[in-house]
């Protein structure tokens, strides 16, 4: 590999599944890249597809040996996008690049998961010796390929330096029908309609804005999982036949990429066994981090996420999967009974009714904890543009991100989607089917933690008297740790002597 010194637009670090399909949507959009990878034949597999995949394009895409030869590569002032993995390789690159020569006007950007706090750290330990900038990047691998959905944040001049490069490359939508506007051949590109892609905000902002995605990718798909289990264990319909059910859901208020590809891998046959495929995949779940770290954060905040928080919980009972083979012989549980075609009909219906619900509770959930996270760190955070780059690109892609987007425009200062009249009505219009899902799924024994706690959610919105009335008794009766009163000022705290007799009422400062 012959490095051709100071030629390319951009140098790319990490060249897998994410990286390689970003740099290779970097030079169908017409930039030049120096591509570098731990793995030498990475490189040359990414050289390879650059060179030959476009009959007759003039290739952009070369690979460097080193971190120093990528550093002589890339025209001044020089952009790295860094994609591996989050955690200590994004700071052995950083130094490494540091120690090979890289200035404080050189930005390099990292486009992987890296927990929020990890870009803060990093934005201020690099000052002076690189400019650390982050894009988080949704969309997969195909994503990455022809149009992913970016946040950027940090630096606002190392934002207009790449912003070029960004808009070029990210999905696009119709900026009348908010539809996406899609690609899926190399060398094409897409210049018309808005980009998918926003400055957010300081650093760590787009790493925050980009963990709640995946939170509410999380909690997305396990509601989508758990109408497919109801339909398969409590209505009796083969996968196909789910299939079936999502491609028509697809066409309605649930249309989304997540729905989409349930539909699709339903449909696919194990090559082995002729079975469906998803008959042979084994039961536990995965998971890299960020779901994990939204539910944290939700509970440091005091934002109630329970719906996303329910479906990392439901990762993790899926892995415990001895323990549930156990269980399933000793643990008994109602037997299921047939239903009868217009019963399966009415049930399918309600589970759409609380699969939208449900959904609208999730993206509720993620909205207010990216506001009150922005309230905190003092960012300022425009939520009908997360709305509308989330439109296009990203794995939670769906037709109702416009309605968001339209209620934040409405009013950007609305605490809660359910506060939004458009999903306010909605939900009152189909909460009945959803209640019917959860005791129906109750009374079955079918296990819907996502659906029914998004339920309890949306009934603890609407009470307007909590029972934290009496448990603010019981705080104050074991530990003296105090109340406020209904008819005091808020602030002004009271306690009761609880073992005296008689007890008295106590003011206390
Ligand atoms: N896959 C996805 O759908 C998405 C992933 N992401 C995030 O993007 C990042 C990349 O993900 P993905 O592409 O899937 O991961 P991969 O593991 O496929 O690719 C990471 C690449 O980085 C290389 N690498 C690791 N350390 C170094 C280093 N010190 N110097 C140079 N190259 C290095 C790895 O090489 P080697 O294999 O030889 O170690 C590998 O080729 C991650 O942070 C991920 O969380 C974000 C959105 C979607
Ligand atoms: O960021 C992504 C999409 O937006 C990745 O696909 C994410 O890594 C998937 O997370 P997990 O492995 O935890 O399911």
């Amino acid at each position: 590999m012959e490095p051709k010194l100071e030629a390319a637009d951009i140098g790319v670090i990490g060249l897998g599944v994410m990286g390689k399909n970003l740099a290779l949507n970097i030079v169908d959009n017409g930039f030049s890249v120096a591509a570098f990878d731990l793995d030498k034949a990475k490189v040359e597999a990414a050289e390879q597809q650059a060179a030959t995949e476009v009959a007759g394009r003039e290739t952009r895409l070369f690979g460097v040996e080193s971190l120093s030869q990528i550093l002589a590569s890339v025209k001044a002032p020089r952009v790295f996008l860094l994609s591996v993995p989050a955690g200590r390789a994004v700071d052995s690159i950083c130094d490494a690049l540091i120690e090979a020569g890289a200035i404080a006007e050189d930005i390099v950007i990292d486009t992987g998961n890296s927990l929020w706090t990890d870009t803060v750290a990093r934005e201020k330990h690099y000052q002076g010796k690189l400019t650390f900038f982050s894009s988080a990047v949704s969309g997969g691998e195909v994503g990455a390929r022809f149009g992913p959905s970016l946040m950027p944040s940090g630096d606002k001049k190392a934002w207009q330096r790449i912003e070029p490069i960004w808009t070029a490359i990210a999905a696009k939508v119709d900026a009348d029908t908010g539809l996406p506007l899609e690609r899926h051949q190399p060398g094409e590109v897409i210049e018309q309609g808005e980009a998918c892609t926003a400055y957010i905000g300081p650093a760590g902002s787009g790493h925050y804005v980009k963990m709640v995605h995946n939170g509410i990718e999380y909690a997305d798909m396990q509601l989508i999982c758990e109408t497919f289990h109801f339909m398969q264990t409590g209505l009796g319909m083969s996968t196909v036949q789910i299939a079936e059910v999502f491609e028509r859901w697809n066409k309605g208020v649930l249309n989304s990429y997540l729905i989409e590809i349930s539909a699709e891998v339903l449909r696919q046959v194990d090559p082995q066994t002729d079975k469906p495929l998803v008959d042979i995949i084994l039961d536990k779940a995965g998971q890299k981090g960020t779901g994990l770290w939204t539910a944290v954060s939700s509970l440091q905040l005091g934002c109630p996420a329970s719906t996303i928080a329910e479906a990392v919980y439901a990762r993790s009972m899926s892995t415990q999967k001895t323990l549930r083979q156990q269980l399933a012989t000793s643990l008994t549980g109602p037997a299921i009974a047939a239903v009868s075609a217009e019963e399966q009909q009415a049930t399918i219906d309600a589970l759409e009714a609380a699969l939208y619900c449900a959904k609208v509770t999730a993206y509720a959930q993620g909205f207010q904890m990216i506001a009150m996270q922005a309230k905190e760190q003092q960012w300022e955070l425009d939520y009908a543009a997360i709305a509308r780059i989330w439109r296009a690109g990203c794995i939670i892609r769906a037709g109702f991100l416009r309605t968001i987007s339209d209620a934040f425009e409405a009013d950007a200062g609305i605490e809660n989607l359910l506060q939004a009249e458009g999903f306010a009505s909605k939900l009152n219009e189909l909460q009945g089917q959803w209640r019917q899902v959860v005791a129906q799924a109750v009374v079955k024994g079918i296990p819907v933690p996502c659906i029914s706690s998004a339920l309890a959610y949306f009934d603890s919105l609407r009470c307007e008297v909590l029972p934290a009335n009496l448990l603010q008794g019981q705080r104050d009766f074991f530990g003296s740790h105090t109340f406020e009163r209904t008819d005091a000022p808020k602030g002004e705290f009271y306690h009761i002597t609880w073992s005296e007799s008689p007890r008295k009422l106590v003011k206390m400062s």
